[in-house]
């Protein structure tokens, strides 16, 4: 019997379900209630939620059941590993689907990075759907490892995980009416596809321009009162709660009972430590009903809200004709998670991973996605910034859990004509060395607010050009630290003494690895362990802070590999005043 004829028998009982789930409390997010009823399952669609029997029945045993949980926007590539070994490490925490945009690995392998996503995908049990970066490069004022067109893209519109075109960051394009912007823009709003957003630091009249261009959300609030101005203006505003950017609490304060269903979580960029520690929409749940949200609202906005967003007609709720990716909770407010189940299939239990046919992705890695890190070998010299006796500067000042940054001036301190890091005034040097086009561009700062006491820090995951980023107390180390990646062919490591302290090898694109999450999760504590050796006390992640400085379509002042970069006047800005 055809699948979908199957399903209408069983929804009028002329044949039994696969599955009943029995003596659930099922979270209802149309009426926003708790129902007790039985949900019947056949091919993975729920084809009833009433009387039903199963040829296979689940005693849920009084405990809830929520729709599975949707991460609205993140980018896989920031939890280093790749699309199968994600799915694998946020199933266990609930969610059965994200919305992802492979804007990292695009802007250093362009469409062959886009392609690896969506083939690795396919074997994840995870339901993966993408968005198609809209700004690769960023912006004009840096170097990527690709130039992304709206011809590029076009051809990825004929799969059926592309719902989209990714986070639109390159507001003055919009606002000018680039013509290869709006080429991208039309080609979506012609095939009724969605569009993101990405309207940092932009409000009041600015942002019609988005709304008008068929721009529908924005994850880059910061203040209740610019998810306000965007909520007021049709957008869907995204909560996020990341590993560098932690907005939700800060956000909270908008949500309402009347605005709630314009409202999701999205998780944007976690790190593979914080999503096996923390967790991921899960803990967005937690954290937004421990800071006093109607628990009915968060997993409103964490399972339908999210779905209606992106026009997902068979994801986000327990009703007959969708999905049957669920959720069996012990608790609601504290989000412990029994089991998950996707299309109806039992894939994990008890915050494990349920072992299904396929525990390892059989897509192999193309070779141009392996050893991406070029650049011509420099000296220690070349890392020397110009100064002044008693000069000041502009200065990047870091805000911990922020990925907003501070325009400061300072006075430095110089010696024989050079900059000299200080340890006292946490003024150290930052470096972006451009390792795709072998341009021998070096952008060279001053950045406060990571009190490194010694060593140097590097990393090729460096949003959104993935360029080299080096942050250090000496120019030895830091020439070390780059020499590093060069060698690992891209990755994170630690220097101190010209010494490696630790380093984790991603060699996918230089952000990504194949190896076990267990393995990367081990060399990140290693990692941990090591900032501490170089005298890092925060209580936010370095490297992530550190992979955001070089993304000049955030606030306020960032670094990029052609020089120091004021946001607000979207331009070039000398260091030493
Ligand atoms: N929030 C963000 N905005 C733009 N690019 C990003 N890459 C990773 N996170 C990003
Ligand atoms: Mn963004």
């Amino acid at each position: 019997m055809e699948p979908f004829v199957r399903r209408l028998e069983a929804a009028a009982k002329k044949i039994k379900a696969d599955l009943v789930i029995k003596n659930g409390k099922i979270i209802d997010v149309f009426n926003g209630e708790l129902i007790e009823e039985t949900i019947a399952i056949t091919d993975g669609t729920i084809v009833g939620v009433g009387d039903y029997e199963g040829v296979t029945t689940i005693d849920a045993k009084g405990k809830f059941i929520s729709p599975g949980f949707i991460d609205g926007h993140v980018h896989i590539e920031s939890a280093m590993v790749t699309p199968f070994q994600f799915s694998q490490v946020v199933i266990p925490h609930g969610v059965t689907t994200v919305i992802a945009d492979p804007h990292e690995i695009a802007n250093v392998n362009g469409t062959d990075g886009i392609q690896f996503m969506i083939d690795s995908a396919k074997d994840a049990p995870l339901n993966i759907y993408y968005m198609l970066p809209s700004c690769v490069p960023a912006t004009p004022f840096e170097h990527a490892g690709a130039i992304l067109s709206a011809e590029d893209l076009q051809p990825f519109y004929q799969h059926d995980c592309v719902l989209g075109l990714g986070e639109v960051m390159d507001f003055p394009s919009v606002f000018n009416q680039d013509p290869a912007m709006l080429k991208k823009i039309n080609a979506a709003n012609l095939l009724k596809k969605k569009i993101d957003g990405h309207a940092a630091g932009i409000s009041g009249d600015p942002l019609n321009v988005y709304l008008t261009a068929g721009i529908k959300t924005d994850h880059e609030c910061v203040t209740p009162e610019e998810a306000y101005d965007r909520l007021k203006k049709g957008m869907y505003v995204m909560l996020r709660e990341g590993s560098a950017a932690k907005d939700l609490v800060s956000l909270l304060p908008v949500v309402t009972e009347r605005n709630a269903r314009r409202c999701l979580f999205v998780t944007d960029d976690k790190h593979l430590d914080d999503l096996l520690a923390q967790g991921s929409i899960d803990y967005s749940i937690s954290l937004s009903i421990k800071n006093g949200l109607d628990p009915i609202l968060a997993y409103q906005m964490a399972t339908i809200n999210a779905a209606e967003c992106f026009d997902l007609k068979t994801k986000g709720a327990i009703a007959p004709g969708y999905d049957a990716d669920l959720i069996l909770l012990n608790d609601l407010e504290s989000v412990d998670i029994d089991q998950v189940f996707i299309k109806g299939k039992r894939i994990a239990e008890k915050g494990d991973f349920v072992v299904t046919e396929n525990t390892t992705s059989d897509v192999s890695i193309p070779n141009n996605l392996l050893n991406t890190v070029h650049f011509k070998n420099f000296s220690v010299e070349e890392l020397q910034l110009k100064s002044l006796e008693n000069a000041k500067a502009n200065i990047i000042e870091v805000l911990p859990n922020k990925i907003i940054t501070k325009h400061i001036v300072e006075e430095i301190e110089t010696s024989n004509g050079f900059f000299q890091p200080s340890i006292d005034k946490d003024q150290l040097k930052i470096a972006v060395i451009e390792r795709h086009n072998q341009t021998g561009n070096i952008g060279l700062g001053i950045v406060k607010g990571f009190g490194l006491t010694a060593g140097a820090i590097a990393t090729t995951i460096a949003h959104d050009s993935h360029n080299v980023v080096a942050l250090a107390t000496n120019d030895y180390d830091l020439h070390k630290a780059t020499e590093m990646m060069k060698d690992m062919g891209g990755g994170m490591v630690v220097i101190k003494d010209g010494e490696v302290l630790a380093s984790l090898p991603l060699e996918i694109s230089g952000l990504m690895t194949a190896n076990p999450f267990a393995i990367i999760n081990d060399k990140l504590m290693d990692i941990d362990h090591a900032l501490k050796e170089i005298g890092f006390k925060g209580n936010f992640n370095p490297f992530l802070t550190l992979s955001f400085l070089a993304l000049p379509v955030i606030p306020e002042l960032k670094l990029t590999d052609l020089g120091l970069f004021q946001v607000k006047d979207f331009k070039h800005i000398d260091v030493i005043l």
